[in-house]
């Protein structure tokens, strides 16, 4: 076979398309390999995309590639086709997406000792202990048949599990992983889970079920070695499942047979920095191109995927009911706070209902989207308030620490002992966050044990674990904490969740706020009675009346999901529309509306010259939190009626923007979770 004299180079570097290199004479490169080359004064690490034999670069102007990194298999023809996709659809250059997508070792330049570092990669992973061995559950109908309809699967079969909380989903996925490895004992499995402190439990079920699959896990919370390591493992077949947070799509797996994206709905698997890809519609796009099924698992799917249910794009399984025989879904009963006499917050109700479950010495969640003590300090007699001096927000009293902190851009000082303003020393805290409920907790149950759990509480590697963990054993009589305490987790002895403050999520201004609150108020209730404990959820809020809480009553995700489709149907929005953002940021609002009013006007006239009339602009507004870490951020929404007419649009538009020639910061966001 001739060898090729010139490889096509991907760079990470915005806008650059692949630059052509030529090939030196000992080396033998393929599509898929690393190497280094030279790119003005620097040295970078590309990705040989095609080789030719030709070019029409004069001679005088061909630069030759340095040094090939081809000690690894190269990358996958269809892992250099995702990472091409990414990149057309979230508009990066495919050098910027590609690079990114690796592992810092595989896009670093190799240093003196790189085959050492690579030798130590490819050491074989410890074994892990294996609890206890998993008896064998018998599914149930609709476990069964969801199993069924997977391992009848032929080539691109995309599947939503919807299944009500406890109703056994992680064991369907480990039967339909199973029924995968009788068929292919050497296929390997993609299993995407939305948060790090999801995984110590999943992999521990997976372990025990799989003891003879090597198996790793790929997330933010390894060192960079860790990370290269599962990388290179799953790529090289040394690992048949890979369980990891969203940068885990972009692993390469050869034998690839399955992907499960567990809790789907999450707003972690969209990056919120960088390249703005979400790694749920990336999963999809790579079963097409693998030909293989995936799995979208919740117990409320998003509505994007709902919407893709009902119109016919996605296949449907349902469980209906709780998996362990004899549990049920938790009764609501939801308090109107307003002309209730309160203790520290407290309605009478919830109280009885917490002083009730700890006499059965059976388990309480209080659940509070918000840390800290309190959101805001105040003083009461001049008004001032914890402004954060570079966002438009409060910074938040943290009372154990002695500091307020921006939860937003992490500024933090001492707190004030008085008023900075007039002096006063009484400075009073408003509102609660988990640390005040903590307390009053402590105040009004002295004997219980109480747990929080919060972003806070968990900093320290395996404190979450460790917390968790602690509630399992039955060691805490209250668990306190954000989102983190509503997510995932099998509890054995709750029968009792107590819902403070959705409120503030139920009249917010964003249009996605309710769908999040309603997700929210399903999980969590659905930690409580899952292993026939007859169980009991509270809600403090004065919305009592919507039809968000008579869904929740009911448990009946369909009805609301439903009902919100209707309205979003009505209002023309996402997800019968796309939409992308424009953002830009400068120390002056006034500059980064200017460029997107030039945004705005390069983008009327391209639509106008391609006579597209799929896609509208909206006029630029300065965004909700508009001064972040002392940038002033304004935004620009499009919309299209299909992604075709979108994306037709945005490539040239962005090109144009590019143009522009402004220093002002911008980025694009295509199918934002915020507008
Ligand atoms: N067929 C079955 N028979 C008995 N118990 C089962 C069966 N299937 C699952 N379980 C048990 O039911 C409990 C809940 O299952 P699992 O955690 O898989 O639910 P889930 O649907 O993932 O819940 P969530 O969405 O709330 O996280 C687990 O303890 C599991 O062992
Ligand atoms: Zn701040």
């Amino acid at each position: 076979m001739a060898t090729s004299r010139f490889a096509t180079v991907a760079l990470n570097v915005p806008l650059l398309p692949p630059l052509t290199y030529r090939i030196a004479e000992t080396m033998s490169p393929c599509v898929g390999d690393r190497c280094v080359v030279p790119l003005g004064r620097r040295q970078e690490v590309g990705l040989i995309v095609a080789l030719s034999d030709q070019t029409t670069i004069d001679p005088k102007k061909q630069k030759t590639i340095i040094r090939l990194l081809n000690e690894t298999e190269p990358v996958s023809e269809i892992w250099l086709k995702l990472t091409r996709f990414a990149a057309d659809y979230y508009q990066h250059s495919w050098g910027e997406v590609s690079i990114a997508a690796l592992p810092t070792f595989f896009k670093t330049k190799p240093g003196p000792k790189y085959e050492q570092s690579l030798e130590r990669l490819r050491k074989p992973y410890k074994e892990k202990k294996i609890d206890k061995p998993s008896g064998v559950l018998t599914l149930n109908d609709e476990q069964q048949l969801a199993v069924e309809a997977v391992d009848h699967a032929k080539g691109f079969a995309p599947y939503v599990l919807h299944g009500v909380t406890g109703s056994g989903k992680t064991e369907v996925y480990l039967r339909m992983m199973e029924s995968l490895f009788i068929k292919k004992p050497d296929a390997q499995v993609l299993f995407l889970v939305p948060e790090i402190n999801l995984t110590p439990q999943l992999e521990a079920r997976i372990r025990n079920h799989f003891p003879d699959k090597p198996m790793a896990s790929l997330h933010s919370g390894l060192a960079n070695g860790e990370r290269a390591k599962a990388w290179l493992a799953a790529k090289e077949k040394r690992i048949q499942i890979l369980v990891g947070t969203r940068m885990a799509i972009f692993s390469d797996m050869p034998n690839l047979g399955l992907i499960v994206v567990d809790e789907e709905h999450d707003l972690s698997y969209k990056a919120g920095d960088g390249i703005r890809y979400s790694a749920r519609d990336l999963a999809i796009k790579l079963a097409q191109l693998r030909q293989i099924p995936v799995i979208l698992g919740s117990a409320t799917p998003s509505l994007e995927t709902w919407s893709r249910v009902k119109n016919g794009h996605y296949n449907l399984l349902s469980l209906t009911k709780r998996a362990v025989p004899g549990a049920s879904l938790p009764t609501l009963s939801v308090v109107n706070p307003k002309n209730k006499k309160l203790i520290k917050g407290l309605t009478p109700e919830v109280i009885d209902a917490i002083s009730e479950t700890l006499q059965k010495k059976e388990q309480v969640i209080i659940f509070l989207n918000r840390r800290g003590y309190a959101p805001v300090l105040t003083c009461p007699s001049c008004g001032w308030l914890s402004k954060c001096p570079h966002c438009s927000t409060y910074a938040v009293y943290h009372k154990f620490h002695g500091k307020l902190v921006c939860h937003h851009c992490g500024w933090s000082i001492p707190v004030y002992s008085r008023c900075p303003d007039c002096g006063n020393v009484d400075l009073l805290p408003m509102g609660a966050g988990t640390q005040r409920i903590e307390e009053t907790l402590e105040q009004l149950w002295p004997q219980a044990r109480i747990l929080r759990i919060d972003r806070d509480t968990t900093q320290r590697k395996n404190a979450a674990k460790e917390a968790f963990d602690a509630v399992h054993a039955g060691e805490v009589d209250i668990l306190v904490g954000t989102q983190m305490v509503a997510k995932g987790h099998d509890f054995q002895k709750v029968s009792l969740v107590v819902v403070l403050n959705i409120d503030a999520q139920l009249v917010s201004s964003n249009p996605r706020s309710e769908e999040r609150a309603f997700a929210n108020l399903m999980q969590v209730a659905g930690r409580a009675g899952r292993f026939g404990l007859p169980a009991k959820m509270v809600v403090q809020s004065r919305f009592g009346d919507r039809e968000i809480f008579a869904a929740l009553a009911q448990q009946d995700y369909n009805r609301y999901a439903d009902h919100l489709l209707k309205v979003r149907k009505e209002e023309n929005s996402v997800p019968f529309v796309c939409q992308a953002l424009l953002m830009a940021d400068d120390a002056n609002i006034g500059k980064a509306l200017e460029f997107l009013k030039q945004a705005l006007k390069v983008g009327t006239d391209l639509l106008e010259q391609q006579q597209n009339e799929s896609v509208v602009i909206y006029d630029p507004i300065p965004m909700a939190l508009m001064k972040l870490a002392d940038k002033e951020r304004a935004q620009l929404l499009v919309e299209a009626s299909s992604r075709v007419a979108m994306g037709r649009f945005l490539r040239h538009w962005y090109r144009q923007l590019c143009e522009i020639g402004t220093s002002v910061h911008w980025t694009m966001d295509v199918d934002p979770m915020d507008v």
